[in-house]
């Protein structure tokens, strides 16, 4: 079972996420998060929130992951959920290549299995709907979750009949049961991936087949370290999307160079960016994007244990976006490998970074604004939040 995770992690593509899962079986020693932390998520905005950032591989229930091994027969490193999380989860600040190991401990009990794929976006919608997300942006790779129509056929699996746009369809589906079982509204990204540039225009095909059930955008995520000037393939699919009219965001400044970030607004045409944190290198480039309102999904305790940023919170970012009235939400990014809620990056910016409850409002409000939606809708979502929120009609920050 081990070798079977390490040669998915090979076939992910860097050397590092090897010596990372050999190292991961020490974790158990490490510690979880304390519960003093776990106390400090009390719920501080117990208001309607946007998210605009999170990955679904990474929003899992272990529950799911268990039963799932079970009824498929597979072998998984531990079979109780406590066991379990303690190895999927980062417990102390990493690097984003140990981080992104970390899907190869459970991705192949999902990958290919249509239940499976069905029941991680609908509970997913549930999770979102209990953190009182009203308005959710859910991003993944179709082929991650495919296992066949994809070269190479991830994980590990052995070819079966799953193709990225039968995982598509599937999490439509999931994605909108939940909306109508949670009244909620959950709306979709698909990602390309940065080392498999060949992904990439399947991706913005999918986009384009599947924008009236839900996919809004694509995305680019994965190492950063790998730019688009190498990589032509990512460059073609967004310059597609764009003539296509599909909304585009991209991972960027998140642990690479300020100079991902430009490559990814001025090449990739990205009206928002995955992070950024980074931006704030390049004081000429970090201005340019305040003038003209880029939206930065910002996601605090992400941000702290992929070594993205200080782990001394009170030294974040968002604080600097915060104080130029950026536009900026704050998101999970991957809540089941960061042991974390939604509750636990609001109580996180509350308790080191000084947010109070307008500047939630605020932000919220920026993400309805910067969110996918098409202008009817997004317009409705913000009336809810201004309802919700006591404030005036197109009351002006
Ligand atoms: O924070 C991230 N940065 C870059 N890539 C990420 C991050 N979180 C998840 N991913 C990758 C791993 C997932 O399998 C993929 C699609 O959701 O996106």
């Amino acid at each position: 079972m081990h070798i079977t995770v390490r040669l998915a992690a090979i076939r992910f593509g860097s050397p590092v996420l090897i010596s990372s899962l050999c190292s991961s079986r020490l974790q158990g020693s490490r510690r979880l998060f304390t519960m003093a932390e776990h106390s400090s998520e009390k719920v501080v905005f117990n208001k309607p929130k946007v998210e605009l950032h999170v990955h679904l591989d990474g929003a899992i229930r272990v529950q799911t992951i268990l039963d799932v091994a079970k009824r498929r027969g597979m072998s998984l490193p531990a079979n109780t959920v406590e066991r379990m999380t303690e190895i999927i989860i980062v417990q102390k600040p990493a690097t984003l290549t140990e981080f992104l190991g970390k899907f190869a401990e459970y991705m192949h009990v999902i990958a290919g299995d249509r239940e499976a794929i069905k029941r991680i976006a609908y509970e997913f919608v549930e999770d979102k709907a209990k953190e009182g997300v009203i308005y959710v942006e859910v991003r993944y790779s179709p082929h991650f979750l495919a296992n066949t129509k994809v070269d190479p056929i991830p994980w590990n699996q052995t070819e079966g009949d799953l193709s990225p746009d039968d995982v598509v369809h599937l999490v439509n589906t999931g994605l909108s049961e939940g909306e109508r079982a949670f009244n909620i509204k959950a709306r979709s990204i698909l990602c390309c991936m940065r080392h498999m540039p060949s992904w990439s225009m399947d991706v913005v095909e999918l986009c384009k087949k599947y924008r009236n059930e839900g996919v809004v955008a694509i995305d680019l995520a994965g190492d950063e370290s790998l730019n688009c000037e190498n990589y032509p393939g990512h460059r073609k699919a967004y310059e597609e999307a764009v003539n296509c009219g599909i909304h585009r965001t991209v991972h960027a400044g998140e642990v690479g160079p300020a100079s991902v970030v430009k490559e990814a607004v001025e090449v990739l045409k990205a009206e928002r960016i995955g992070h950024g944190y980074r931006t704030l290198e390049d004081q000429t480039l970090y201005k340019q994007l305040l003038a003209q309102k880029m939206h930065f999904e910002v996601c605090p305790i992400s941000s702290k244990l992929t070594g993205a940023c200080d782990p001394d919170f009170t030294k974040h970012p968002v604080i600097t976006f915060r104080k130029d009235k950026a536009n900026y939400s704050l998101n999970t990014d991957d809540p089941l490998i960061f042991n974390s809620t939604l509750h636990l990056d609001y109580s996180t910016a509350q308790k080191y970074m000084g947010f109070t409850e307008e500047e939630f409002k605020r932000l919220n409000i920026s993400s309805a604004e910067s969110c996918f939606l098409p202008a009817d809708e997004k317009e409705e979502l913000l009336n809810r939040l201004r309802e919700a929120y006591g404030m005036m009609e197109n009351t002006a920050f």
